[in-house]
């Protein structure tokens, strides 16, 4: 990944265990610096790409209605503490113009936006965003569900709280029916 400095988080990650009072140096720590830049590397995959390069993939078919798919776990850093907050996204679109991509893409384009340090709003604005500027569809709409360790384990210590956010566009934005119809799929267990 361009940009990214295994070293310098080795560094940085010793550094920390010395200033919690830790001893870098004791057998069970000392892989571990290394161990934690391998587990940016994976965790923050998605800070060197663009979203949007998820959706290259575009089929040619004529389907003017809602394509959702929903329940994609994904795991993201929150951007103020760097602890997990992880959940699912659903995502629709209703394309227009003969502009479909391929299932799976929405799910790789939820994991780029989410392997970053990130704010929820910003990830389901990423998400929606991403989708108009490549499908060019009638309307978008996309809902993350997330439960943020920061709340969690530290802090307010709210363990299970749940925060929903929206990102509408399109003719979803415009008109409420279609937009409840949508938001009634995503939501139906
Ligand atoms: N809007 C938004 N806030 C977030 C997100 N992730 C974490 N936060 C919040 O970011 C805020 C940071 O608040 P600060 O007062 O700067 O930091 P803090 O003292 O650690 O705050 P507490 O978490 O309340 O202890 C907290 O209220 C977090 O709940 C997110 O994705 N979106
Ligand atoms: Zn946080």
């Amino acid at each position: 990944m361009s940009g990214f400095d295994q070293q310098k988080i080795e560094t940085a990650v010793k550094m920390i265990l010395e200033a919690i009072g830790e001893d870098p140096n004791r057998e069970g720590l000392l892989e571990t610096p290394a161990r934690v830049a391998r587990m940016y590397s994976e965790v923050f995959s998605g800070l060197h790409q663009d979203p949007r390069e998820q959706l290259m993939t575009i089929f040619n078919e004529d389907h003017n209605e809602v394509v959702l798919v929903k329940d994609i776990t994904f795991y993201s850093m929150c951007e103020h503490h760097l602890v997990p907050f992880f959940g699912h996204a659903h995502v629709a679109y209703i394309p227009q113009g003969a502009r479909i991509t391929g299932l799976s893409k929405l799910a790789r384009l939820v994991e780029t936006a989410a392997r970053r340090p990130q704010l929820q709003e910003r990830l389901t604005a990423t998400i929606a965003d991403a989708l108009v500027d490549r499908l060019d569809p009638a309307g978008v709409a996309v809902m993350v569900e997330a439960e943020h360790l920061c709340m969690a384990m530290r802090g307010v210590n709210k363990p299970g709280t749940k925060t929903l956010t929206t990102a509408v566009r399109g003719i979803l934005f415009t008109d409420p029916l279609k937009r409840k119809e949508v938001f009634d799929f995503m939501q139906q267990r």
